[in-house]
């Protein structure tokens, strides 16, 4: 069974169709991307998926699980989780507070128990402190623990984005635009940390990028939008080397 299967999903904004009947299936550890000229609609894609928009039509399943229509809470507890265009991290918080910002969904506690200090609420700190930091190792960003995301310097608070997203324990990571910004040594680290994710957590990811050193360096798929539509659908080398994804898109 697949573990993405997007089926014909729209929207569209007053007149403009943003997304038409757009689809894509994505195997269990798949990393592929999404490309496309300014405006194509990636973005309102990754809100579709997210739950942000609901498509006037078309179905989203994420693991045999119908997720068409549901909120953005219950599709991140489904198991998507996401990484913004624009940085949105905690910036006065601690980088450790930030990937526990999403380990939340794991330990629940009632706010009384928190306020109390009751055991159970001691017992979740000790072990989302554990689990924190555990991630933080995976992205050698352990010895920042203490500092406050604003702080660090970019590349590292990229790489924080994408640790908190996965202390939700999803199976679809989405990067919207993950080297935005970045300079080519941080875009270099950044691949690897990438392909680090996919192994080690055996992560299906889905990325949009307009940097094509890292989507040729990376990806195994792509899938090319122009105008809301599926352009062109494949392996990544093939479809780098079509002739309408060249004129459309690469040849701009
Ligand atoms: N909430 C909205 N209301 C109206 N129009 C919208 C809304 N969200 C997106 N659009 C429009 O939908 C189209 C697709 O936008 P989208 O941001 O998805 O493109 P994109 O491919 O992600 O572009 P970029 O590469 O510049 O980030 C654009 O014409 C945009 O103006």
């Amino acid at each position: 069974m697949a573990m993405l299967e997007v089926k014909n999903i729209g929207i569209s904004f007053g007149g403009l169709k943003a997304v038409d009947n757009f689809s894509l299936t994505l195997e269990e550890n798949e990393l592929s991307g999404l490309i496309g000229p300014n405006g194509a609609g990636k973005t309102t894609i990754f809100n579709l998926l997210t739950g942000v928009y609901r498509p006037d039509k078309g179905s989203i399943r994420l693991d045999g699980r119908e997720l068409t229509g549901k909120s953005i809470i219950e599709i991140n507890q489904a198991g998507i989780a996401r990484t913004f265009q624009n940085i949105r991290l905690f910036s006065n918080l601690s980088v450790l507070d930030n990937v526990k910002a999403g380990l939340h969904n794991h330990y629940p506690y009632t706010t009384l128990e928190g306020i109390l200090r009751l055991p159970r609420f001691r017992a979740q700190e000790k072990e989302m402190n554990r689990r924190a930091t555990e991630l933080l190792e995976v992205f050698h960003l352990e010895q920042f623990a203490d500092t406050r995301a604003k702080n660090l310097p970019y590349g590292s608070q990229r790489k924080l984005e994408i640790a908190r997203a996965l202390a939700t324990e999803p199976k679809l990571l989405l990067l919207d635009e993950p080297a935005a910004g970045m300079n080519p040594n941080e875009t270099a680290e950044l691949m690897e940390t990438i392909q680090l994710v996919q192994k080690r957590f055996h992560m299906t990811i889905l990325l949009i990028e307009h940097d094509m050193k890292l989507v040729s360096g990376i990806c195994e798929r792509l899938t090319v939008l122009n105008f809301g539509k599926v352009l062109k659908q494949g392996e990544t080398q093939e479809v780098l080397h079509d002739p309408e994804v060249v004129k459309a898109y690469l040849g701009e």
